[in-house]
């Protein structure tokens, strides 16, 4: 049986082998077919045209821009604050922190400072993990440090605070933000001025986020507004941060991410069309809040330390700043395009075989789904062999 099979198989694979296909035109006179046909060639036709060319511009050469940015931050905030001295004036050399950075900027918007600090011995806070004693044992081996600690052990457990000495920067820092509102709030007046400037390599044009316009007096008054003044490259702190949050569920106002911090990334984005003037070409800002906010509940906010190093009476001291604040990140996006034959060629080659699926989707139509594709199908599909090629030759010999 499996034998007669087999040999079955083998029959028909030789029969297809001897056999040939070719296409066949069958000319269908149907209102409701050709109209068919003609909306989905439409379609293609629409594709190619208002989404290929018109939309994705598929006639230019796209080119990727390389650019630099710095930023420069200015404004001036006065404080009555206990925490940082009574009376204190602080303009962006105090503020803006470190003074340069890559394609950011750090502005602190509170702090805890901690004065006068040089190198003795005190008492571990009893926050350290490992730092509380009962005895002068628990605090050995001599010169164990806290890694989440601020010293070296002493050997010695302080029995006031049951916590052990340690050499240390002394005092020790009160890690906790005394009062719920940020000492720098006024930072929100501040502004940063920007400047971007984009390399096109393949076209060899630069272009700058300081429109070709504007003056020295325009700079040092004009403030950046989506609707009103989109092309000023100077903008207010709190407008940043303001429309960094147009994302986020829960809105926080200036003052409460500047209390514990938080990241903000403002973005520059070029997308220049060289077919007309480049100096048309001018960038879009938008802005997000990177950081999760109200909405972390470990981590939250932004801060690292910082010192300054001086000395007293030939005693080295240091005066420790646990920075609050929001870090500024540049991002930027740059492209450039104009008309080119090698793009535009391409394009209306793959439009022109893209134009052969309205004869896929036409023929599955008219052969699998129509109320006469038997008709339709068995007009398409015909089986001749070579005896009825002969017959009809003799046929045709017979008629001469
Ligand atoms: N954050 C800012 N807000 C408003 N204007 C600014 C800001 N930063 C700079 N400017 C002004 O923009 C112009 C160009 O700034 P740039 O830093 O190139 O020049 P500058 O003369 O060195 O600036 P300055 O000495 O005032 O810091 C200057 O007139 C400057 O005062």
């Amino acid at each position: 049986m499996a034998q007669t099979n087999a040999c079955l198989y083998v029959q028909r694979g030789i029969a297809v082998f001897f056999e040939y296909d070719t296409p066949k035109i069958v000319h269908i006179k149907s209102k409701s077919i050709g109209i068919f046909n003609r909306l989905v060639q439409l379609a293609i036709i629409g594709y190619i045209i208002g989404w290929v060319f018109i939309y994705k511009k598929g006639y230019q050469l796209e080119d990727v821009g390389v650019s630099g940015t710095t930023t420069k931050v200015k404004g001036v905030a006065y404080t009555k604050d206990p925490r940082v001295g009574n009376q204190k004036l602080w303009d962006s050399t105090d503020i803006v922190v470190p003074a340069e950075e890559n394609n950011a900027f750090f502005v602190m918007t509170n702090m805890i400072i901690t004065n006068d600090q040089s190198p003795s011995e005190c008492a571990e806070s009893p926050t350290v993990p490992g730092a509380n004693c009962t005895e002068d044992k628990d605090c050995l081996p001599i010169n164990k440090p806290f890694l989440l600690g601020h010293g070296v052990t002493t050997g010695v457990c302080n029995k006031t605070t049951k916590t052990c000495m340690v050499e240390a920067w002394c005092p020790i820092e009160h890690d906790k933000l005394p009062t719920r509102y940020p000492v720098l709030n006024a930072t929100k007046t501040f502004t940063v001025l920007i400047k971007n400037h984009v390399y096109f390599p393949y076209y060899k044009k630069t272009r700058s986020n300081i429109v070709e316009s504007t003056n020295a007096s325009y700079l040092q008054g004009c403030n950046y507004d989506a609707a009103n003044d989109p092309f000023c490259p100077v903008f207010r702190l709190g407008y940043i941060v303001d429309h960094a949050q147009q994302q986020m569920e829960k809105k926080q106002t200036y003052d409460d991410m500047a209390y514990e911090g938080g990241v903000v990334s403002i973005r520059i984005s070029w997308d220049c069309n060289f077919d007309y003037d480049p100096l048309l070409c001018k960038p879009k800002y938008s802005f997000d809040r990177l950081d999760k906010g109200e909405d972390s509940l470990i981590a939250k906010g932004y801060n690292y330390r910082f010192s300054h190093n001086y000395f007293q009476n030939d005693v080295q001291k240091r005066q420790l700043i646990k920075a609050y604040g929001i870090l500024f990140i540049i991002t930027m996006d740059a492209r450039a395009a104009a008309f080119n034959v090698i793009p535009t060629l391409q394009n209306i080659g793959s439009g022109l075989a893209l134009l052969s699926i309205a004869t896929i989707v036409c023929d599955v139509f008219v052969l699998y789904l129509h109320k006469k594709r038997k008709f339709f199908r068995s007009h398409k599909y015909e089986e001749v062999t070579n005896t009825d090629a002969f017959s009809i030759m003799e046929d045709d010999d017979e008629d001469m």
